[in-house]
């Protein structure tokens, strides 16, 4: 199927103002929070979504916590994106001289895929920058930062689950924010002793670009309702069309390509018998329309569950790394 031919070319300047601002209190506590805790840490490991591992990455942590100790990038919910899009990632990212210590990692398998990569990959860096070696008995602590829901917490539990066989530590959620303070150490490893910090996922108080906080809000790492939910609905079928996938014609089962957010949904509603059912007050007759917002739902969850395929949204993104990072 080609490009079709009418369909926007851009999108969300309408919207800049209400997604560019979202920084709620517990967040600007906890990178104070993170802060202080930095004299105690000696790696930092930082999570982001692999789906967009460009756009979104919060800024302020190159400001005020790398740097000052080694660091990580791991890129979780790699299961979202092909598998062949992982060495174009990684280049990019060393192109940007970003950083060349990059894991990619899916926590919802049992044993975590590239999970057992990300302590070697810590032991190693301690080695280089400590001069630690296994005989010493000290223990190291691990601060795991990124935006809310990338997966922190799930990565902790994981490790800790890998490592110790202990459970659960830590809560996760589908919804951003279920961190919400730094927590007290979980120990993840007893050769050499590791420790994990986890944090509350924060975001920059100013997303600079309308598409990236678009971006962060498909992939859940702002609140469905700060956004609304038809809003992230809408850059979906626009970035799916943009790009010309067009999967989701089948999958729907909508006739052709369509590039209006409002048929779109009312279809899905309609086919998925989302029905609202009110009394018209001024004829008194029971009236049914399409609940476009739980279209809305249907159809985001169907890309953040990857049933509309697996796509990484910062493909426009790879070449231009160097300039953002
Ligand atoms: N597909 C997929 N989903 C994942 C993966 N890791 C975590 N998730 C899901 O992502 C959601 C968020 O996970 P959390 O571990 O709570 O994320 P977090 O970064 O700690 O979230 P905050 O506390 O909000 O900052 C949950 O629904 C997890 O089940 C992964 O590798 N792949």
């Amino acid at each position: 199927m080609s490009a079709v031919k009418g369909f926007r070319s851009s999108f969300g300047k309408a919207f800049a103002k209400n997604i560019l601002q979202w920084f709620p209190g517990h967040m600007g506590k906890g990178l104070k929070q993170l802060q202080q805790q930095l004299v105690n840490v000696d790696c930092i490991i930082e999570v982001h979504d692999a789906r967009i591992p460009f756009s979104g990455r919060n800024e302020l942590f190159k400001s005020t916590l790398l740097g000052a100790r080694p660091h990580i990038l791991v890129l979780n919910k790699c299961d979202l994106i092909e598998k062949d899009m992982q060495p174009r990632i990684l280049n990019a990212l060393q192109k940007g001289a970003y950083t060349s210590d990059v894991i990619f990692t899916d926590c919802r398998t049992p044993q975590g895929f590239g999970v057992t990569d990300v302590i070697p990959a810590v032991t190693n860096k301690l080695k280089d920058v400590y001069r630690y070696n296994r005989q010493d008995e000290k223990a190291f602590n691990l601060l795991i930062i990124g935006v809310p829901n990338v997966g922190k917490s799930s990565l902790i539990n994981v490790l800790r689950n890998y490592y110790t066989k202990k459970k659960k530590a830590t809560k996760v959620g589908p919804i951003a924010g279920i961190t919400r303070s730094v927590l007290t150490k979980i120990q993840v490893c007893y050769k050499p002793p590791l420790y994990l910090l986890d944090s509350p996922g924060i975001l920059e108080p100013q997303v600079k670009d309308v598409e990236d906080g678009f971006r962060l809000a498909l992939c859940a790492s702002m609140q469905d309702h700060l956004v609304g939910i038809t809003n992230i609905a809408d850059y979906l079928l626009y970035w799916l069309n943009k790009n010309e996938y067009f999967s989701y014609v089948e999958i729907l089962g909508l006739k052709e390509p369509c590039d209006n957010i409002v048929e779109v949904l009312a279809f899905i509603a309609v086919k998925q018998n989302f029905i609202l059912k009110f009394k018209d007050p001024a004829t008194g007759r029971l009236v049914q329309r399409p609940d476009i917002l739980r279209g809305a739902t249907h159809f985001v969850k169907l890309f953040r569950r990857g049933e509309l395929g697996l796509f990484f949204l910062d493909s426009d993104l790879l070449d231009a790394q160097s300039n953002r990072l």
